[in-house]
Order: C-alpha cells, then structure tokens, then sequence
C-alpha cells in the first residue's frame, strides 16, 4: 500500500541525494561534478523505486509556453484544489469567471484505476549566474514546472493512458473556460467582440423530439472527426434554418454556439466584393467555429436563376455569369460573390485545413433559394421553425414565468391549436411590464391577444367569403344578361 509517508520518506531520500550532489557541484570543478553526478544519480535511481517526470512551464530556445504544462496546470486546478493548502486564483472568461490553480511547491494526489500518483508543483530560478543586459520574458527568471512522480510498476499505466487522460481534460477544461467572440466582417476583415448571448437549447421553445435530434446531430457531429476523416469528408455541417420572423432562427445560432462552445462567424455576404476576397476571410477562421449567412435570399442576387435554368438549360457557369451581369447591369449590389463561388465555400475546397465548422443558412423564404445551394451534402440539415405549439409555449411559460402548469393552460393549448403566433409574440406578453407581475395576468395578456387574433382571422375568412360570392353574383348576373341581349338580337 502506497501512502504519503512513504512518498516522504523517498522524497526526503532524493532530496538529500540531491543536496549531496549541489556540494560536490559546488566545490568539485565542473568536469568531476559531472562525473560523479552522473555515477551518484545512477546509484540513487538503482535504489529508488519511484519514477518522476517533470513538465516545464517553457519549452525550446524560444521559450514558447508548453501546452503540456497549460494543460496540467488546468487539470490539477479544477481537480486538485481541494487537498492544496495554497492556491492561485485568476479570471477567465473576460473576468467573469475564477479559475483556481495549484501554487507553487504544493503537492496533490491523483488515484487513476486505484493507482496513485504525486504531483509537485515546483519553481527554478534559471537566471542567478547570468546577467543579461535584454529585457527577459515575463520579467522573471522563473521557470515553473510539474513533477509526476509514481512506483516503476505502474510506468505502462501511467506513461501511456493516465497522462493521455490528464491532458485531454486539461484541454476539455481550457475550452470550457474560454471566452467565445463573434466575428463580423468590415471592409474585408474580421472585427470581433465578446459572445454572451444566454439562449440555450433549453430555454429554446421548440418541441423536445426537435430539440433532442438537432442537439444529438450536433454533438455526434462535434465529436466525430475520426469519421469525417475516414469518409474524406471536410470535417463541417450545413444547418438551413427557415420560417417567419421571429420564430428563433437567430436564437437557434446562439444556442447552437453556447452547446458546442464555438466562436460564430457573421459573415455578412453584401459587405464581400468578390469570391476571391471571400476565399480570404474564409481562410481566416478558425476551427470550432459557426459561420452564419443570415437572410440568405436577401445577401445577394442567388435566387431566381434556377428557373432560368430551367427555361435555358444552361449550364452553371453560365448561368453564373448571367447573373453577374443581370448584378452588374441593377448596380443595385457592390458585391461580385456568385454562386458557384458560394458553393465553393460551402463543400469546404478552402476550408478543409480548418474543420470543425457548422455554417448555417437563415432565410424567411426557402421556396426562393436555388435548389443548389440547399441540396442534402451541402446544407445537411433543414430546420423549419414555425408558430408557436403548445409544446413551445410551456418552454416559453418556464423560462418567463417559472410554471410549469396552470389553469389557463388549456385555454391557451387550444388557442394555439387554431391560430398562428410566433414564438417571439408569446415572449412578449409574457415578458414583465411594470407592475403586471402575476403569472396570472400575464396569460390572461395572452390569451387575449390570441382571441383578438383569432377575431381577426374570422373576420379575415368572412370578408373573404362575401367577396368571392358578390363576384360570383356579379358573373351570373353578367351571364344573364348575355343571354338576354343574345336572345333580343337573335329575335
Ligand atoms: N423558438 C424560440 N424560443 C425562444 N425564444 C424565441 C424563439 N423564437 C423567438 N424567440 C424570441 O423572440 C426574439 C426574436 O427571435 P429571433 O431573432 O431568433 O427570430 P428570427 O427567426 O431570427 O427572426 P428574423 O427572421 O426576423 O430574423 C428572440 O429574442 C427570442 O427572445
Ligand atoms: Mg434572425
């Protein structure tokens, strides 16, 4: 049984053997230090069980920070904290959020499958014999380090899966704790700022078996890039995102980045001048990414030419080129992006290298998306987001209200069985206006507001009914007296 007085003892062991060899380091010239050195460790590691690995904050003659070390550091701060007596506090997360870290000459035990291991967080100040006239890195001279420590027996065990395993959630660990940005484009650069949109899949008011697919694609999607690779596939997945105006297309994009931790790249295609400055911004982004073209029918002249297509039978380059010039001939748009070079961008040719991207396509109107830019492979994924169900309702009653049930429910279920409201009306009359705080009141707001809908929608049907009778009146009487006048003429 392995215990921390036996980690003492052997470490008080090395530590003398170490101390021993400084002595003779210092007062032997450096050639016979060496050599006894290297003789006096051999003798000690014959003796000593224990096998250390030690992790250096900065590695190579440049003095990069070592993402080994930034992993650890990460590992041990999140799961080690508890047993270290001193700990480093810094803000994440444009600081709003405190992450802890072991400090230095503090030691923690890990157990990985009933093992156990020591970790010694330590400091070496490398700079005392040298003095240097150029500023240092950091300002400091020291160089912080990690010591693993554990028994030879367990050298397969611990060198292999245990430290695969401490720096895979160290990794984990950095990306949950990292500030997402949103990216827009400007004059052919990406400008960003911090992203804390809150929407989530929970808060998102959509019906469960949707909401549970889309979030199952997304994840099987995020971690499988062995399988993108094996099929020869750019490592990314095509969302198109249609329906009315504020039934949640923007607010999917937020929830999808908040899940997979991504940055979300806003490409705005009208602020793009050609294909090749497209090719430019696009090589720019980075992998764990949501690239988004809002309003697609809207971005650029893309639409129509299918059902020119269609009459023509051109081929796609020409048909590209016709619209370059129908674009050139409105100068309605500055943007020289077409087709085929969006297209481009979508099958990933550039962005290969990157992976790991969701681009996503919002419109109001997919009827008038051309066929090729939508096609499964491309967009994998169409999401059609509508009125509110009385499924997305009750999201939208917890998140505003906090109930779960209420008497009023059933009249609202019904309600919206007959007429159309989108998610971001329910929002509003739920949503908290100065004094009308009552859960109460506030479905008694919205039950009235889908009455008054539904009054509308009556009247709409009647004013509808009335008009198609007075023409058919008016066509019989037209019929009539055509037969009047034909049978006067006839006489
Ligand atoms: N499905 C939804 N779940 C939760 N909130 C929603 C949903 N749909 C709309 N909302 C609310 O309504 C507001 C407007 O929604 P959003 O901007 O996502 O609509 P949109 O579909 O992108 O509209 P547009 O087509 O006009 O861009 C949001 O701020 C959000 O609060
Ligand atoms: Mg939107």
């Amino acid at each position: 049984m392995e215990s921390k007085d036996m980690f003492g003892k052997v470490g008080s062991m090395v530590g003398s053997a170490l101390f021993v060899w400084a002595i003779f380091q210092h007062y032997f010239p450096q050639c016979l230090a060496d050599f006894i050195g290297r003789y006096y460790r051999k003798l000690v590691n014959f003796f000593n069980p224990y096998i250390e690995i030690t992790f250096n904050e900065f590695t190579g003659q440049r003095g990069m920070r070592s993402e080994a070390y930034k992993d650890i550091q990460n590992y041990l701060g999140y799961n080690s904290t508890r047993q270290a007596s001193r700990l480093k506090g810094s803000l994440v997360k444009n600081g709003r959020s405190l992450v802890l870290g072991i400090d230095d000459y503090e030691e923690v035990v890990d157990v990985f499958e009933g093992v156990q291991v020591w970790w010694i967080s330590g400091k070496q100040n490398t700079n005392r014999r040298a003095i240097s006239i150029y500023p240092v890195r950091g300002q400091s001279d020291d160089k912080r380090y990690y010591t693993l420590l554990f028994h030879k027996r367990h050298w397969d065990l611990i060198s292999g899966p245990y430290l695969n395993y401490v720096l895979k959630e160290g990794k984990a660990l950095k990306d949950r704790n990292r500030q997402k940005k949103i990216y827009t484009n400007q004059e052919g650069d990406w400008h960003w700022v911090g992203f804390e949109h809150p929407a989530t899949f929970q808060t998102m008011a959509l019906e469960p078996e949707k909401k549970k697919e889309i979030m199952e694609d997304l994840i099987a999607f995020s971690e499988n890039q062995e399988y993108y690779r094996r099929i020869g596939r750019a490592w990314k997945r095509g969302y198109l995102l249609y329906g009315p105006p504020g039934t949640g297309k923007s607010t999917m994009i937020a929830a999808i980045a908040n899940l997979l931790n991504y940055d979300v790249y806003d490409l705005e295609l009208t602020g793009v001048e050609n294909n090749t400055d497209l090719k430019m911004l696009l090589m720019e982004i980075s992998s764990k990414a949501v690239i988004v073209i809002e309003d697609i029918d809207c971005s650029l002249d893309l639409t129509g030419q299918r059902k020119k297509a269609e009459t023509d039978e051109d081929s796609d380059e020409e048909e590209d080129e016709k619209g370059k010039k129908e674009g050139k001939e409105k100068g309605s748009k500055t943007s020289k992006v077409t087709l085929s070079g969006l297209l481009n961008f979508i099958d990933g040719l550039w962005s290969a290298c990157g992976g790991e991207r969701v681009i996503v396509f919002t419109t109001n109107h997919v009827e008038k998306l051309d066929q090729a830019l939508i096609r499964k492979g491309r967009m994998d994924k169409h999401i059609e987001l509508s009125y509110c169900s009385y499924e997305a309702f009750k999201v939208l009653a917890k998140n505003y209200l906090n109930v779960d049930s209420h008497p009023r429910f059933s009249k609202i279920s019904e309600l919206l069985g007959e007429v159309n409201m989108t998610p971001a009306d329910v929002a509003e009359h739920l949503t908290i206006k100065t004094i009308m705080k009552d859960a109460g009141i506030r479905l008694e707001g919205l039950i009235s507001a889908l009455e008054r809908r539904k009054e509308a929608r009556l009247a709409a049907i009647e004013d509808k009914r009335e008009k198609k009778l007075a023409a058919r009146g008016a066509k019989s009487s037209r019929k009539r007296n055509d037969r009047l006048r034909k049978y006067l003429n006839d006489q």
